[in-house]
C-alpha cells in the first residue's frame, strides 16, 4: 500500500474542506493509499509539513488549499532528491494553479484525478532561494495580491482583488529596472514585470497564453511605463487575450532572468510578498511530478 499525506489549510477560501475529509480519506483508502492529514497552523507550516513528509518517504503529498498552500508545499518538496508525487485539491480563492492543470471545479473532481493516477512532470520556478509554481514578479501593480486581506477574500472571493486593484490604480508609479534575460537586456521604467510558469494568473487565464508547464521556459512579460489610462486599456485587452502586441508590452520566453534596480522594489511570489530586488529567476525543468487529468497527462 502506498502512503499519502494530505496537507490542508483550514482557513483557505471559504473554509469548506474540513467537512469533506472523511469522504476524501475513504476514496484514497479504496484507491490503495494509506492516508494521514496535517492541518496547517499558519504561514510556513505547509512547507515544514511537506519537508517532513518527503523525509519520511511518503509516496504522495496532497496539498489542499489555495495557491499559497500549494506554493508552500512545493517549497517543502523542491530541495529533496527523491520527491513525493504531488496531488492538488483546490479549495482556495483563485486556484490559479489548479486552473492551469485543468484540475479545478470540485473537491470530488480533484480526488478523481488523484485516484485515477495520471501524472506529469512539470517545471517550477526559483526566485533567489524561494520556489514558485505560478508566477513571480515585481512592480507596484503586483503588490495588490498581498494587500487583499484574507477575511475579505473569504467573503468576496476573487472580487476582492478587483476592488483592491481599482483602489490602488492612482498610486501606481513606474520603477526603473535593469533586466537581463537569456542574453538580452532591457533597461528602463516598468509598471510591472511577470515571470509566469503557468498561463493562469490572478484568474486572468489569457495573461500568459503561451505558457507551457513542462517546456523548461518561463513566459516573461514586461509592462513598460504606463499611465492609468494605459493600465485600464491593457487590463481590458488582457481579458480578451489581445495584449501581447501592445506597444507597452514585451512578451517572450526565457529560462533565466536577472532583475536589479537602484530603487527599493517589492517582489511577489505566487501572490505573496517575496522580498526586495535584486532577483534571479531560474526555471527548474520538470522538477515536480503532479497528478493531472488523463487528457492533460
Ligand atoms: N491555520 C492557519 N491560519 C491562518 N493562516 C494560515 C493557516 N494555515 C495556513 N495559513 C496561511 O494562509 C495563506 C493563504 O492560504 P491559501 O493560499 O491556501 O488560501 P487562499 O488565500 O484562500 O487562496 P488563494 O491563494 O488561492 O487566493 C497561506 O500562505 C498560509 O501561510
Amino acid at each position: 500500500m502506498q502512503r499519502a499525506r494530505i496537507i490542508y489549510n483550514p482557513t483557505a477560501g471559504r473554509e469548506l474542506f474540513k467537512k469533506h475529509i472523511p469522504d476524501v480519506l475513504i476514496r484514497l483508502e479504496e484507491a490503495g493509499y494509506e492516508t494521514s492529514c496535517h492541518a496547517t497552523k499558519g504561514h510556513g507550516d505547509a512547507t515544514y509539513a511537506a519537508r517532513l513528509a518527503a523525509e519520511r518517504g511518503f509516496d504522495v503529498v496532497i496539498a489542499a488549499g489555495g495557491d499559497g498552500t500549494i506554493n508552500e508545499v512545493v517549497n517543502g518538496l523542491a530541495e529533496h532528491e527523491v520527491r513525493p508525487k504531488l496531488g492538488i485539491i483546490p479549495v482556495g480563492t483563485t486556484n490559479d494553479f489548479a486552473r492551469a492543470i485543468k484540475a479545478h471545479g470540485s473537491i470530488d473532481k480533484a480526488v478523481d484525478i488523484i485516484v485515477e493516477g495520471h501524472t506529469k512532470k512539470i517545471d517550477i520556478g526559483k526566485m533567489n532561494d524561494q520556489y514558485f509554481i505560478n508566477i513571480a514578479g515585481g512592480g507596484r501593480l503586483t503588490e495588490l495580491t498581498y494587500e487583499v486581506p484574507s477575511k475579505l477574500k473569504t467573503v468576496l472571493g476573487q472580487l476582492a482583488y478587483y476592488i483592491k486593484g481599482v483602489e490602488m490604480l492612482p498610486t501606481l508609479k513606474p520603477t526603473p529596472v535593469r533586466i537581463e534575460y537569456d542574453g538580452k537586456l532591457f533597461e528602463g521604467e516598468v509598471t510591472l514585470f511577470l515571470v509566469a510558469n503557468t498561463n493562469s494568473v490572478g484568474g486572468f487565464e489569457r495573461l500568459a497564453p503561451k505558457a507551457e508547464l513542462d517546456d523548461g521556459m518561463f513566459d516573461f512579460l514586461i509592462l513598460k511605463k504606463a499611465n492609468m489610462a494605459d493600465i485600464l486599456r491593457i487590463a481590458t485587452l488582457v481579458l480578451r487575450g489581445e495584449h501581447l502586441n501592445d506597444e507597452l508590452i514585451i512578451y517572450t520566453k526565457a529560462n533565466r532572468i536577472k532583475v536589479t534596480s537602484d530603487e527599493k522594489v517589492q517582489l511577489n511570489i505566487d501572490g505573496e510578498y517575496g522580498g526586495l530586488l535584486p532577483a534571479e529567476f531560474v526555471n527548474l525543468y520538470q522538477h515536480i511530478e503532479i497528478f493531472v487529468p488523463k487528457d492533460y497527462a
